[in-house]
């Protein structure tokens, strides 16, 4: 089986292109291939699929082996593999996701070769039993949930994948390993979730470190960033346009007021290529 190393700001993939549908054992193969010293190593295992509907269809496997319905690292990640391997030769592409249907991108590319990518992440779910949590209200903001003694105040977002945003005086040291897997499997998330911790330092910057459901802690989260942004509008912290700074680095967002989607920006980078 051939595979690409691929990630977008280190939150990193191995990429399989050439199969028709997922493998029956795409979830053991995660797992297997995903570890960080018994396999090649990343966050997770990404299919690219024939689409009826888009140019492809992208199906995304969590380290964990849990299947994910949207990641905005890994759809850049797909934008750039299928433009620089030539499987299209447009720079407007489009790519289905099982969270967010048929997704628009626009590729920049430097010497023929795919840069930056911008992403129609679609409109943001609000609804706390749509996210899902079990808190009825729409939206959830500043939501409180008593951990160990200690309280946080979330705001749920769903970019097609489910995200609980925390703000923290400190994101950039934050206790992701302390607080991050007791938050992830709370109750009050039916399918667990993606946790991110933000400090808003200006109305068009944001500093955010994730605890990923299925994955632990990621240098970045393209999904978290947009639920981020999302967030920080719903709690009149930033302008519907802002920079979210993560470990791996930034990602450029934007929430339209026009059409209501949240618009992602950012790069996408091909390591090395290898086969199993
Ligand atoms: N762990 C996530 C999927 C990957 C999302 C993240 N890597 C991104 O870039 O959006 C989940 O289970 O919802």
């Amino acid at each position: 089986m051939q595979f690409t190393k691929m990630n977008g700001l280190g939150n990193d993939f191995i990429v399989v292109n050439g199969e028709k549908e997922l493998p029956a054992n795409a979830s053991e193969l995660a797992v297997k291939l995903c570890n960080r010293f018994f396999g090649i190593g990343a966050d997770g295992l990404v299919y690219i699929l024939p689409s009826e509907k888009a140019d492809f269809k992208m199906r995304i496997i969590n380290s964990d082996g849990s299947e994910a319905e949207q990641c905005g690292n890994a759809i850049r990640c797909v934008a750039k593999y299928v433009y620089d391997n030539g499987l299209i030769d447009r720079t407007d592409i489009t790519i289905e996701t099982i969270g967010a249907g048929v997704q628009p991108l626009q590729l920049t590319t430097e010497n023929g070769k795919a840069a930056l990518v911008r992403v129609d992440m679609g409109a943001p779910i609000l609804k706390g039993l749509d996210v899902p949590t079990t808190v009825d209200a729409n939206p959830v903001i500043g939501h409180k949930v008593e951990i160990d003694g200690r309280e946080f105040a979330f705001t749920a977002v769903s970019m097609g994948n489910p995200h609980a945003v925390i703000y923290v005086d400190d994101a950039v040291n934050f206790d992701l390993a302390k607080w991050g897997p007791k938050l992830e499997t709370h109750p009050l998330f039916p399918r667990k979730i993606n946790v991110e911790f933000a400090r808003v330092n200006s109305r068009e910057q944001v500093d955010m470190r994730v605890w990923e459901r299925g994955a632990g802690p990621t240098l970045a989260c393209g999904t978290g960033a947009c639920a981020t942004l999302v967030s920080s509008v719903l709690n009149g912290l930033t302008d519907r346009k802002a920079t979210i700074s993560l470990a791996g680095g930034d990602l450029f967002i934007e929430w339209s007021e026009e059409d209501n989607h949240v618009y992602m920006t950012g790069p996408a980078e091909i390591v090395f290529q290898g086969l199993l």
